[in-house]
This record gives structure tokens, sequence and C-alpha cells, in this order.
């Protein structure tokens, strides 16, 4: 069979590159300045296969792909599909979940610890040269360890994060989904809550849900209000999923004490947001999964599944709301 066609507009590691080559036509976008919607059209004009993590794959650029039978996606959200258009075009969407949750796991808990001890906050006061005998009080933060932790979103991430919350920082864990993770209660000792009960008594709330119609804006004033004032809110998610401006009059009323986020609503996020410049929350620019190793491992499973679906191969991860189609594209 003649190779087919596959255009990456992301950046690749040389072997997931050589991979590849073995089994497509591999063309790639040559980074040499960003790539516009209009060069994106004309590179897919005639390809099967596409390889993105951020890229809006809409109405707009299907109708620009005539070809095109395979997105995938370097990254499990996908919220950048839109669902309905790919049925309508009868393109197969996958994702890349399970090799990135350790990863994304360690910097949730890197943000409660970090926010909680005022770890960036203290080390530009040592490093400025600021730090004086006496004033230690000033330095104090709040424990992690022993406090109870609410998930909201308890599923493949969620569950590697209550296992460290509970196995290493001996965290009493709940969460919150619409449906219960039987197997994670049992396993982990974590207990489902009504997602009010759940913010009105956690002194940490961490968001891992998918962005969805469902989830955008799920923490908003109403949420903030619920939550303790000493409460320490982390975003791990999207940042769609909170509304920002609430979020920001949260923290500057004394709502709740401090944030942690990795997500933002408009990313990157404006220079002069407000939050850039309060000392009580840390900001990441979205790097839950950014280590070598977990977006190289990222970058290959994201290279095999495009070649089994474009083969009709089902060992891939195709994303759930286009499982039917794949079977139908067999
Ligand atoms: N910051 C970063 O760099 C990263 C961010 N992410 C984000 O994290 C998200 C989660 O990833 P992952 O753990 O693999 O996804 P999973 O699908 O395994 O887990 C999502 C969980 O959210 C719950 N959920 C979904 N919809 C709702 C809702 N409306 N209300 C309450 N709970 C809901 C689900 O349970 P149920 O269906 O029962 O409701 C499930 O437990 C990704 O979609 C992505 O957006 C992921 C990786 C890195
Ligand atoms: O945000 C990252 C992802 O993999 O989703």
């Amino acid at each position: 069979m003649n190779k087919q066609k596959v255009f990456t507009v992301q950046a690749l590691p040389s072997d997931v590159k050589e991979y590849l080559k073995k089994h497509v036509i591999l063309n790639e976008w040559d980074q040499q300045g960003p790539l516009t919607r209009e060069q994106l059209f004309n590179e897919v004009a005639d390809v099967h296969g596409l390889i993105t993590s951020g890229t809006p794959i809409n109405e707009e650029l299907l109708q620009s792909a005539p070809n095109l039978r395979v997105v995938s996606t370097v990254s499990v959200g996908y919220n950048h599909f839109d669902i309905e258009a790919m049925k309508k075009h009868r393109v197969l969407g996958t994702h890349t979940p399970f090799v990135l949750d350790d990863t994304v796991a360690d910097l949730v808990i890197a943000l409660m610890l970090s926010t909680a001890r005022r770890i960036p906050e203290l080390d530009a006061l040592t490093k400025s040269g600021e730090w004086k005998k006496g004033t230690a009080g000033a330095m104090f933060g709040v424990d992690v360890h022993h406090k109870k932790l609410g998930i909201i979103g308890m599923g493949r991430i969620g569950e590697v994060i209550a296992k460290r919350a509970k196995f290493g920082f001996d965290m009493e864990v709940s969460y919150y989904n619409r449906n219960r993770n039987l197997e994670a209660e049992e396993r982990l000792d974590v207990h489902a809550k009504e997602l009010d009960q759940l913010l009105s008594e956690s002194d940490f709330v961490v968001l891992m849900v998918p962005l969805t119609s469902e989830t955008r804006n799920l923490i908003g004033e109403r949420e903030f209000q619920l939550m303790k004032k000493s409460a320490i809110f982390i975003n791990g998610s999207r940042g769609q999923t909170v509304d920002e401006e609430s979020l920001i009059q949260a923290l500057q009323t004394g709502e709740i004490l401090a944030a942690g986020l990795d997500v933002y609503q408009e990313e990157p996020t404006n220079p002069n947001n407000p939050l850039l410049k309060m000392p009580n929350v840390v900001t990441l620019p979205h790097i839950g999964s950014a280590t070598s190793e977990t977006r190289h491992a990222m970058a290959m499973l994201a290279a095999r599944n495009l070649v089994a679906a474009l083969n009709g191969d089902d060992e891939c991860f195709v994303v759930k709301e286009l499982e039917d189609l794949s079977s139908t594209l067999e």
C-alpha cells in the first residue's frame, strides 16, 4: 500500500520522526516562525494525518483538508477538537493518556507545596538579601501533611495525585466526579462528596477535570465563597474551567488564602493579569507534563496512535466521543 501523507505542526524528537518515516510520508513545519492558519490550511490540503497539540480542529480546518482521516494530539486533553465537526467529516482523533499521569501529578503536588510553604516568594526574598534575623514569623506558611484534600476530577491524573497525597503526606482525600470511582475508593481510601461539601471542607482544592461544556466556569464566585478562607486552590486542568475574574476577586478579598496555577483563561496569559502580581499565587506556564522523558513518551505515543489509526488498527487511544466512528472506519 502507498504510504500516506502526514503533517506535523508539533516539533518531534528525531527517533519519533524516524519511526514515522518508516510508515508515512512526513512533512513538518520548519519551525522558523509561527505557523499561520493560512499556512496550516495549505499544509493540510492533501494530508491523511495531522500531528498537533493545541491547534483548533474545527469545520474550517476540516474543510481545507478533504483527505484527512486522523488527527493525533500530543496531549491528553482534547478540548481543541470540535467533536461534531470531526464526526461530520469522519476524522478520527487520538490522544495520549496514561504516559503523563505521574509527571502531571508531581507538578500538582509541587504547586500545593510551593503555595503552602510560599517557596517562590521566600526564594526571591532570600536571593534579594532581605533575610533578616528575627523575622521568621513573617515567613510562616501552612502545613500540607495531614490536611484535607478535595480533588475535582478523580480520573487518571486525579488518582495519582490522591496516591501521593494519601501515602506521601497522610492527607485525607475526598473527590467529586459525576460518577463514583469505586476502584479508587477501594485502592486509595478516598471518599466521594457532593461538590459543595467538598468545597466547604477541603484545605486544598485541586481541579483536574477535562474542559467540556459542563466544566467551563465550573468554579466561580459561588464556589470560592463556599471554600474556607484558609483554602488553597490549585488548577492543573484548563484555564476556562475557572471564572478567572472570580478567582482574582476571591484572592483580593481574602475569600481564599492562595492559589497555584498551571493554566489560564488565555495562554500565554496577559502580562498585566493581576494574578501574576500576587505574592500568594504561584504561577506556571502550562508545564504539567513538561519533562524531557514524558514529552518524549507523549510524542512517541502520538506517532504510534497516528500510524495505528491510519492502518485501521485499534491499538491506539481514540478519544472516547469518536470511538463509534473508529469502528465504522475499519
Ligand atoms: N496542566 C497540564 O499540563 C495538564 C492538564 N491536563 C488536563 O487534565 C485533564 C484530566 O486528565 P485525565 O485525568 O487524564 O482525564 P480523565 O478523563 O482520566 O479524568 C477526568 C475526570 O474528571 C471527571 N469529570 C469529567 N467531567 C466532569 C464534570 N462535568 N463534573 C465533575 N467531574 C467531571 C471524570 O469523572 P466523571 O466522568 O465520572 O465525571 C474523571 O474522573 C485533561 O483533560 C487536561 O485538560 C492534563 C495533562 C496535563
Ligand atoms: O495540557 C496538557 C495535556 O496533555 O492535556
